[in-house]
């Protein structure tokens, strides 16, 4: 890979004004001395960096544009820490060089290598990969529709038909993945994104992993609300299975508003999700409860299998046939190979060309295979789902497996389909080496220039020309036995033979596992011969860094001839000026780790910096209003609370600790690269002393760098022009009004110091909570975002009361008008004219520009302008109180927001204290966003 060349740095980039494309320019002014990259080389131009439009775990994601066209994509990215060893080693008797943070290492060039390779109108295509010392950069579509996380916060439900159309678009995605071997792991709502088009774009794959029939992941990872309850108790699975109950959950949301599996409770949570009793809202149809009813059970082996799904008649209904899967036509392997193909296959760690070219050759010559390919010949070709796809020449095996037809499913479990032991597929998810060597291919033959012959078409003479000149081993070769040579590329390690201690990942045995199995076709592989693991892994890495470069290079240039690229091809072209950023962060880990207690408090993991992007929800944490006695105990007591976090079973194993009967195991999980933010103090009850006094040394380090920084905006906020407003604001709705006004204009009121409630934070705190910001300003910011997001308001002293309300309920609401309560009257509803759901350019309410989109942004910004000042009326709260946030099924959220001060810290920060007693996983979601909107 070209090493990423000249990145322009620069604190404002001359070029973003001129390409329309607003730099991140609020947040230069916490990083006076770090300047900031405004561009970017790679081996497709220079892109320019643009506004920050959406943060996660691994990283920020900004808006590029290329400086010679006019393309736009989204740049996710992600900095590759330096860890520095303690010790020697043992095998150069030098101190460890530093070395980059596996975990992160890993899922980035997974998800690079995987992505780069996919092509699927319903997935987030990769545009380019970067890696620099410093930093991966990931150029993916821009998908400028919104989430479908908003939404669902800020709407509610869907109808059933709409739900159908999505729920077509996610089966068809994971079809084709699953059917290319791969296996998502981490499908949740927040990964879910809407194109301009008004179709669904599913991203993140930094989970993902290659799958074999004959072999088991063991991974814990993804989102607890998402998760499979196999995955809970540590048990093995395939890969499908898994994906099968998140889409589900993912369904079940989008039809029900809300997760089927919420509570306040980690541990209450999990015991839900492994019983699986799910409610069903009696509007469901009896279709719909029934498919959900067969994707939400607990026994994989009982759980509808995707192709049961795909033929299921409520994803049938008013379609023609199961949803196209987007797999191009294909044929069993042959011999000889592609040698090309082969060497662009190296960046999965699969070995050297000689070594993939050997494996591939004993896997296509086996008994196994070729029966498979008998077998599949002579059975009945099924009708294929779509009659437009393209026909292959001679037998269409596509054709034949591309879509089972019902009578061949609805009593398969959900991986039987892909994966039977005594059926197996020759062209789906045979095997990972098999699907990726399509892949490559398929890739190639997309990108050779229309004068190239393609690969199929050369002559015999010419591939086994090229074939022979390659260096074969024999057959077994023993190098091939060596474990490092079966990593999949990214994937950490194992560990052993290290005098430190070191992480130990499920994910390290299920991929050498994996791997040994997939190398050897279904065989167990001799054993390997001993080799020291430091030396294993340093030689991994070496060849992670040659290997895998090389093939995101040769895969960087654009896609040419999509033929269903319209909706990318859409999105990239240059989007409506940016409306507001709603995409929350993804959820720290912690986010998964329901509290006792619902609220939102100020800490700050230790290892992030504020350079660094923030997770809205990583912050979210309880207990703040009773603030911890002690810095352990505090950190302990509390549970986290934030947008369903995906993680891995590391990370949640060191959250959890080991006092949850059923967790799984504490010696493995890849790691999911939160330890930017994740820390001792997470560990809420496995954390370590020494964890823990890790993280109040960093904190506190951090906290003394904020403090001047602090007192300099203190300084500032000295300056401005006093202003201080009523004690309890908002008394009424004119002062909620003023306050709003006031915030909108440039009017820079100060607060009085008793309007802020000083916080004791024992050394926690976030970066997403905390900031340098005067407490006027986040109050500015707070009102600002609250009417953006729709969210009713009443000033109250010290901070905010909200409520926030699906707008799909309106009719309800005002169907069943009742008395007035005080509390509701001098609520500032921002959100006003709700609109029933529009996506894509179907019919709305809302004429004029933006019509028709699915930006929940724009619609909230335009509900501000028509009915800004409109009073809330009691009728809500009083349904509120009497259901607890439930109305008519659905949802609606009482909270509040207090700005609060750090007073050893001398920083100002924001805390959420939920009122509702249910609906954490909105709550969560509808807080995480509105930090994340806020951007302290
Ligand atoms: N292609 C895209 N177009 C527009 N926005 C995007 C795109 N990719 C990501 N985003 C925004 O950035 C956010 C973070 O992206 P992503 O989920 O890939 O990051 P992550 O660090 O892997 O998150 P997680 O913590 O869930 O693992 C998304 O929620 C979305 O709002």
């Amino acid at each position: 890979m070209p090493e990423p060349q000249s990145v322009t740095t620069n604190g404002t980039s001359p070029l973003a004004p001129s390409t329309g494309i607003p730099d991140d320019g609020n947040r230069q002014s916490h990083h006076p001395q770090r300047p900031k990259k405004t561009s970017i080389q790679g081996s497709t131009g220079i892109w320019v960096l643009g506004k920050t439009i959406g943060a996660g775990s691994m990283g920020k994601v900004k808006l590029a544009r290329k400086l010679d066209t006019s393309e736009q994509v989204a740049v996710k990215i992600v900095p590759r820490q330096v860890i520095q060893d303690q010790g020697i080693d043992p095998a150069t008797g030098q101190p460890y060089p530093p070395r980059h943070d596996d975990s992160k290492e890993v899922r980035t060039a997974r998800e690079a290598a995987i992505v780069t390779l996919l092509d699927h109108p319903y997935i987030c295509g990769m545009r380019d990969v970067i890696k620099t010392n410093n930093h991966w950069y990931m150029l993916c579509e821009y998908v400028n529709g919104g989430q479908m996380l908003d939404y669902i916060i800020s709407h509610g439900r869907l109808k059933e038909k709409q739900a159908r159309k999505f729920g077509r678009q996610i089966a068809s995605a994971l079809d084709y993945c699953h059917r290319n071997s791969i296996v998502h792991r981490d499908l949740k709502i927040e990964n879910i994104l809407i194109s301009k088009t008004g179709d669904i774009k599913i991203i993140d794959f930094g989970l993902s992993n290659l799958f074999s029939p004959r072999s088991h992941l063991k991974t814990f990872c993804g989102s607890l609300y998402f998760a499979a309850p196999e995955l809970l108790q540590a048990k093995q699975y395939i890969g499908p299975e898994v994906d099968v109950w998140s889409f589900g959950i993912v369904l079940y949301v989008l039809v029900c508003g809300k997760v089927p599996f919420d509570d306040q409770s980690m541990p209450a949570l999990h015991a839900k999700i492994k019983r699986g009793v799910v409610d069903y809202p009696q509007w469901l149809t009896s279709d719909c409860r029934n498919l959900l009813a067969r994707m939400l059970v607990t026994d994989p082996r009982n759980r509808a299998s995707l192709q049961e799904i795909l033929n299921h008649p409520w994803l049938l209904k008013s379609f023609q046939g199961p949803p196209e899967n987007y797999l191009p036509h294909r044929e069993p392997l042959t011999l000889p190979l592609d040698p090309q193909v082969v060497r662009e296959m190296t960046g999965f760690e699969f070995g050297t060309t000689e070594t993939i070219t050997a494996q591939l050759s004993r896997i296509i010559d086996s008994e196994d295979y070729q029966s498979a390919v008998r077998n599949a010949a002579s059975s009945t070709p099924l009708a294929s789902p779509n009659p437009e796809r393209k026909k292959g020449f001679g037998f269409d095996f596509y054709k034949r497996r591309s879509s089972a037809s019902s009578k061949d499913t609805l009593t398969n479990p959900s991986s039987e389909i892909l994966t039977h032991p005594m059926h197996p597929d020759p062209i789906n998810a045979y095997n990972p080496l098999i699907s990726i060597y399509y892949l490559v291919r398929e890739k190639l033959e997309k990108e050779r220039p229309p004068t190239d012959p393609p690969a199929q078409l050369l002559s015999p003479a010419t591939d086994a020309e090229k074939f022979a000149k390659m260096t074969i081993p024999k057959q077994p070769e023993a190098a091939h036995t060596s474990e490092s040579s079966y990593e999949f590329k990214g994937e950490p390690a194992p560990a052993g033979g290290r005098t430190r201690p070191r992480a130990r990942t499920h994910g390290d045995e299920e991929v050498s596992e994996a791997m040994k199995k997939i190398n050897h076709g279904g065989v167990s592989p001799p054993p390997s011969p001993v080799i020291p693991q430091h030396v294993k892994e340093e030689a991994a890495a070496t060849k992670k860094e040659s290997t895998v470069g090389g093939m995101l290079r040769r895969f960087s240039t654009r896609r040419h001839n999509s033929s269903r690229g319209d909706a990318s091809r859409a999105d990239i072209k240059p989007p409506p000026p940016p409306t507001l950023s709603l995409q929350p962060p993804s959820g720290p880990p912690q986010a998964d780790i329901a509290p006792p207690r619902k609220s939102l408090s100020v800490r700050r993991p230790p290892g992030s910096s504020r350079g660094e992007p923030k997770s809205a929800a990583q912050a979210v944490q309880p207990d703040l209003l009773t603030p911890p006695t002690t810095s352990d105990g505090g950190s302990k007591r509390s549970s986290k609370l934030g947008r369903s976090t995906s993680v891995s079973e590391a990370d949640w194993r060191r959250r959890y600790g080991r006092n949850h009967p059923g967790d799984p195991p504490g010696t493995s999980g890849s790691e999911r690269s939160i330890s930017a933010r994740d820390d001792g103090a997470v560990s809420d009850r496995g954390s370590s002393t020494s964890k823990a006094t890790t993280t109040r040394t960093k904190s506190l380090s951090h906290g003394r760098r904020e403090a001047s920084r602090s007192r300099r905006s203190r300084k500032d906020e000295a300056i401005a022009t006093p202003s201080v407003p009523n004690e309890a604001p908002g008394e009424d709705g004119a002062d909620a009004a003023t306050s709003v006004g006031s915030a909108d204009g440039q009017n820079s009121a100060t607060l009085s110091s008793d309007y802020v409630k000083p916080v004791f934070l024992k050394g926690l705190f976030s970066v997403a909570t905390t900031s340098t910001k005067p407490p006027v300003e986040i109050r500015m910011d707070i009102i600002r975002v609250l009417k953006q997001l729709g969210v009713s308001y009443r000033e109250i002293r010290g901070g905010f009361t909200c409520v926030h309300r699906p707008s799909i309920d309106l009719k309800s609401v005002q169907d069943n008008p009742s008395p007035q309560s005080p509390e509701a009257t001098n609520m500032v509803t921002t959100s006003s004219h709700r609109r029933k759901l529009s996506f894509g350019g179907t019919n709305s309410s809302n004429a004029g520009p933006g019509a028709g989109q699915p930006s929940p942004h724009k619609s909230s910004g335009k509900r501000n302008r028509e009915r800004a000042d409109t009073s809330y009326t009691n009728s809500d709260v009083s349904n509120e109180s009497m259901h607890d946030g439930v109305l008519g099924g659905s949802l609606i959220l009482q909270f509040e927001i207090y700005i609060v001060k750090v007073p050893l810290l001398a920083l100002h920060g924001v805390q959420f204290k939920s009122v509702s007693k249910t609906n954490t996983w909105q709550y969560k979601s509808l807080a995480s966003r509105i930090l994340a909107e806020l951007r302290l």
